[in-house]
């Protein structure tokens, strides 16, 4: 038996404490607050984030990082991007030398532009062949009500991406291993941009074709950006690219996708911030996302719109697809008979 620890008892650290329990780990949740860990170690339950989710008997919480992470080998990090460098540096001193941390976290560092995993070996000294990723279309209340899902582990030594996977597959979660870090991380950042854009034009009022149009062309924007920045094409068209971009962009019960629909339907991003009582990656990462696409000579027009409405500077019902072709583009596709735009 694994022993594990999930640090942040948000929904998704939650649910995956519940999957790793599930899947026969000995499990410890590190929450931040005491009734929430009170709730999850005696009552099974965290009303907060899973109401009506019956969490497994054999799950422990505490608010004590030394409780916690005793003896964990495996430390899963669910905690807001922002927030994780500070959490790291509080349980820094409890954290078992030899134990491998993986990172659930859909996020980039604001200033750093750094992805999780690079915050953790940065921030820890820790060394890269013991951090994994995992990532994937996983709308937390969906596993939590025990609906079968998928996700991708990755971590550049692909051996323990396979144990790590085989330890948290159960019978309703099953994880596939990969060695493509970079691509499996920048995924689910990606795809939470996109569907930032998906949400606004659905709070505008517009109807599949504009979706569709966003989620196609949104597809190939992300796949150019991770893989100018390291990633492997094929892990955009797995399950931490594509399947997290259906998923998040389908779904009324995404943050992302909610927080894009206020912003379409005219609220300023000040009162969606506070309307949104959960953590949307997104809204964060659109800025590092866009720093990075500028010094790496990617085109973002998708996140570029997102960015001008997230600012106030664009009107949501101006968000678009269409790309202007620049010279060179309007010869090329002359010649080859045109549609360059797949
Ligand atoms: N919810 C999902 O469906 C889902 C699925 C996959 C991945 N994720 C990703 O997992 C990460 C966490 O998301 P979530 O849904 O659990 O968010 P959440 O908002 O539901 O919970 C965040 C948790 O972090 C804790 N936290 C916040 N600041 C903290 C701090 N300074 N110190 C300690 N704890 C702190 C909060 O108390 C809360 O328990 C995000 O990056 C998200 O993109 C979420
Ligand atoms: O609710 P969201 O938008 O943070 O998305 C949750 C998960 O990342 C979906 O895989």
């Amino acid at each position: 038996m694994t022993r594990a620890a999930v640090i942040g008892a948000g929904s998704w650290g939650t649910t995956f404490a519940k999957v790793l329990a599930d899947a026969g780990c000995e499990t410890t949740v590190l929450a931040r607050r005491r009734e929430i860990a009170t709730g999850i170690q005696v009552r099974h339950a965290n009303d907060d984030y899973l109401p009506g989710t019956v969490l497994p008997a054999s799950l422990h919480a505490t608010t004590d990082p030394a409780r916690a992470l005793a003896g964990a080998e495996l430390v899963c990090l669910s905690v807001p991007s922002q927030r994780l460098r500070s959490v790291l540096a509080g349980v820094r001193d409890a954290l078992p030398r030899d134990a491998v941390i993986m990172s659930l976290i859909k996020g980039l560092e604001r200033g750093t532009q750094l992805r999780m995993s690079e915050v953790v070996i940065g921030e820890l000294g820790w060394a890269p062949e013991r951090v994994a990723v995992l990532s994937g279309p996983n709308i937390a209340r969906e596993i939590a009500a025990e609906q079968p899902a998928a996700a991708a582990v990755a971590s550049a030594d692909g051996a323990l991406a396979e144990r790590i996977a085989a330890c948290v597959t159960n019978r309703y979660f099953s994880a596939f291993a990969n060695d493509d870090v970079i691509g499996t991380e920048y995924g689910g950042v990606l795809k939470n941009l996109i569907a930032l854009a998906v949400g606004i034009v659905s709070g505008v009022g517009y109807g599949e074709n504009t979706k569709a149009a966003i989620i196609t062309r949104g597809l190939d924007e992300i796949s150019r950006f991770a893989v100018a920045l390291g990633g492997h094409p094929d892990t955009m068209t797995g399950l931490a690219g594509l399947g997290d971009l259906i998923a998040t962009c389908e779904s009324t019960l995404s943050r992302n996708h909610t927080a894009g629909r206020l912003l379409g339907e005219g609220h300023p991003l000040d009162e969606v911030v506070r309307r949104m009582q959960q953590t949307a990656e997104g809204i964060g990462s659109v800025r590092p996302v866009l720093d990075l696409a500028r010094e790496h000579g990617v085109d973002m027009p998708i996140v570029s719109q997102v960015s001008l409405v997230l600012e106030g500077r664009m009107n949501p019902a101006d968000l678009t697809v269409h790309i202007a072709p620049r010279n060179e583009d309007v010869l090329t596709d002359a010649r080859a008979g045109g549609g360059r735009q797949r």
